[in-house]
């Protein structure tokens, strides 16, 4: 259907093992590589359990689990990356970090219509376009949490992405993982984040000046407006340390007062409380 088989992953935290499941339960041949072997045996027990929940839960079979996790393979060395065609990075969104991931994967993987595809939620992708010699070939692919659930994927291709790049990728994402692709312009926030993220701060600042309970706020907006989970809830799922450096991210681009991270999420950040991944944030997790 397309010409993408093999794929790699960098990074198996929240973002980086979904997408590994997402394209391993499609049929791709999936390897995926994180720093240390404690950070990849964590990534994969929670990839595993993601697949088990599925599979008890009747989404899929136990062959398709058990032919999914065939399909996965886990490195710490990114040089095994050499024959994937595409490679999708989802770690931290830090922007030296990601640039140095970028000119490691330019360097070792060998194919030469090779796509190198970021996650990331605000980061120029031109940034890291330019970090390698392939500029033509980066383009941004961005899922949403959890994304074996969320049927989006945003396609941000760089100014130096060639037509045919974001084809392929559009394609793959549609045609291979079933997923609904919009396209965005390489801005920070893209589409949805843009939306969002003020969305989330002005409830964290609701919250902050004492307008309502964490509780009321979310059932406002739960029970008002039918959203799936109210908006410090939905904060907690992403990670208060995402939803603050893509608000800085953002703040830099634009200047906007609202996109500016309030008090309140830069101390929680601090402190640790990153919402579910730490077991505290707006909410406590067991
Ligand atoms: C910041 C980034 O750049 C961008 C982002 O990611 S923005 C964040 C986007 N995400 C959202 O807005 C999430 C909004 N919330 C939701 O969609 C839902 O509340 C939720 C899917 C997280 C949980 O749904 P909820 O009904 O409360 O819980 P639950 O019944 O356990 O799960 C619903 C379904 O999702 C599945 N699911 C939940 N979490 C899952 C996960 N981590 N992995 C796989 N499947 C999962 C469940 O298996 C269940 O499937 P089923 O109905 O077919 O049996």
């Amino acid at each position: 259907m397309t010409d993408i088989e093999r794929v790699g992953v960098v990074g198996c935290g929240q973002m980086g093992s979904g997408i590994a499941e997402v394209c391993a339960r499609a049929g791709l041949d999936v390897m995926v590589a994180e720093t240390t072997g404690e950070a990849l045996e964590i990534g994969r027990t929670r990839l595993v359990t993601s697949l088990e929940k599925a599979a008890a839960r009747g989404k899929i079979s136990e062959a398709e689990r058990d032919a999914t996790l065939e399909r996965l393979s886990f490195t710490t060395d990114l040089g095994e990356f050499a024959d994937r065609d595409l490679v999708i990075e989802a770690v931290v969104e830090n922007e030296q970090i990601k640039t140095e991931i970028f000119q490691i994967l330019d360097q070792v993987v060998t194919r030469p219509d090779a796509i190198l595809a970021s996650n990331t939620s605000s980061i120029p992708l031109v940034k890291l376009a330019v970090a390698t010699a392939r500029p033509d070939r980066v383009i941004g692919i961005h899922f949403f949490n959890p994304a074996p659930v969320q049927k989006l994927v945003e396609l941000i291709p760089a100014l130096t992405t060639s037509d045919d790049t974001v084809a392929r990728a559009e394609s793959m994402v549609a045609k291979v993982l079933g997923k609904h692709a919009i396209r965005a312009q390489d801005r920070s926030g893209f589409v949805v984040n843009a939306l969002l993220i003020p969305y989330l701060l002005s409830a964290i600042r609701m919250f902050e000046t004492g307008i309502a309970s964490r509780e009321d706020i979310d059932n406002g907006m739960e029970l008002g407006c039918a959203h799936p989970m109210g908006p410090l809830k939905l904060a907690d799922l992403i990670g208060l340390d995402t939803v603050a450096s893509v608000a800085h991210s953002m703040y830099e681009e634009y200047k906007e007062p609202l996109y500016a991270a309030p008090p309140l999420l830069q101390r929680m950040v601090d402190a640790g409380r990153l919402g579910r991944k730490t077991g505290a944030g707006f909410y406590t997790y067991v």
